[in-house]
């Protein structure tokens, strides 16, 4: 049996989980636990997320007639979202496999102190053997702040939990030279080194009423996360063994090259806002930073400049006045300026709750050129 802690998140679309029916399909259902069952006593870690909710609940509810608006697509959310959930924990629970549901919305992202939130969450559920299941939060998310459709979702899930790969289950072996539905001569893709224009045109929309955006969004997803170093692969939700065999290698539907390292791609990602202060750190912190590779601890906090929120971006400098890094903090100035010269294990005692303990985490900082 293979060994692993590779992070793999793979994406169900309404069109995987009801097999085209107006209803989630169980047995189906079933099916996709039993593999995720096998990979997760391989190591793996698993993250799910999953579409649905809205086809649950207009199923559940005996299909009303409800008024084309927002509200209606919300309130069948609401009643679907439980019902989705309550379903993954049933069939899990055949296999004694925990899951914790985690619901998100655009801004709970590209804000920074709720992406460290989720990211934290996210880690600590993984950490603990625990399959996160993710879904938009579409009872409450308004047009402004909703990522809209799942495979962009799963994109930005992906960055969150650094995941090596993403999987996007549809109804269609792949991406394919042009929409299948409609064209019975269309060719299937297998790979996309590099995502032109031609590809974007090529990739139409949804071809049922319950699915949202058809390949036009896997392609926009598939180009967010291979930019930030994670293979994406777009593959059909009912093909017998289909997550376990992506995961082992086998050739399955239409694979995207990376774009770009992982580690540079969410860099680039983290860092694209100004910094918002300024931490002076002492000469031990400094040979951790610049020698030993390590995280910066509060201890080693000389003086906290300027005011700025958990996740913000800060320079990292010598007591000389010397930048010699940026980095994402784990606690705002106020905090900061509390338990600047203390050890970890006094931050709770100090702040009265803890985020760990770091001030900036290794894998949040960038060395900037000597
Ligand atoms: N070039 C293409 N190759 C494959 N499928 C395509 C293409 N263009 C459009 N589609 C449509 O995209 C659909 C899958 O997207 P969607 O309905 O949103 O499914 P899901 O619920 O899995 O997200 C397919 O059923 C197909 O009709
Ligand atoms: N969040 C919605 C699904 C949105 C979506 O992207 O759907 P799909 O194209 O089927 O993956 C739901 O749970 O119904």
């Amino acid at each position: 049996m293979q060994n692993t802690n590779k992070t793999l998140v793979v994406k169900f679309g309404t069109s995987t989980l009801t097999q085209g029916s107006p209803k989630l399909n169980y047995p189906h259902m079933m099916e996709i636990v039993r593999q995720f069952a096998r990979l997760h006593h391989e190591g793996y870690r698993l993250v799910i997320v999953t579409s649905g909710a809205i086809a649950a609940g207009r199923h559940y509810l005996n299909h009303p007639q409800l008024p084309p608006t927002i509200a209606s697509k919300q309130l069948l959310a609401a009643v679907g979202q439980s019902q989705l959930i309550r379903t993954w924990e049933k069939l899990f629970a055949i296999y004694d496999i925990h899951i914790g549901q985690i619901l998100l919305t655009r801004a709970d992202i590209e804000d920074r102190e709720r992406f460290l939130n989720a990211r934290d969450t996210l880690h600590a559920l993984l950490d603990n053997r625990i399959i996160p299941v993710i879904n938009e939060n579409d009872a409450v998310a308004t047009a402004e702040i909703k990522v809209g459709d799942n495979d962009n979702l799963s994109a930005l899930v992906a960055i969150l939990v650094q995941a090596d790969q993403l999987y996007l289950l549809t109804d269609q072996q792949g991406l394919f030279d042009s929409d299948p539905r409609h064209n019975p001569q269309a060719k299937l893709i297998p790979c996309v080194d590099k995502i032109t224009d031609h590809i974007r045109a090529i990739a139409g929309g949804s071809g049922t009423s319950l699915g949202t955006g058809g390949m036009s969004t896997k392609i926009t997803a598939a180009d967010v996360a291979t930019r930030s170093g994670v293979e994406t692969v777009i593959a059909p939700g009912n093909r017998e063994n289909v997550i376990a065999d992506l995961a082992h290698g086998v050739a399955v539907g239409t694979r995207f090259s990376v774009q770009s390292d992982r580690l540079e791609g969410r860099k680039q990602w983290l860092f694209a806002a100004p910094a918002a202060g300024t931490i002076l750190i002492d000469q031990g912190a400094q040979d951790a930073i610049l020698v030993q590779h390590r995280s910066l601890l509060p201890a080693g906090i000389l003086q906290v400049e300027g005011r700025f929120s958990r996740g913000e971006v800060v320079k990292i400098a010598t007591q000389q006045g010397k930048d010699i890094a940026l980095g994402a903090v784990r606690y705002n100035s106020d905090a900061l300026n509390m338990i600047k010269g203390h050890q970890s294990q006094d931050i709770q005692a100090t702040l009265g709750y803890e985020y760990g303990n770091v001030a900036i985490h290794r894998d949040d900082m960038i060395i900037l050129n000597k």
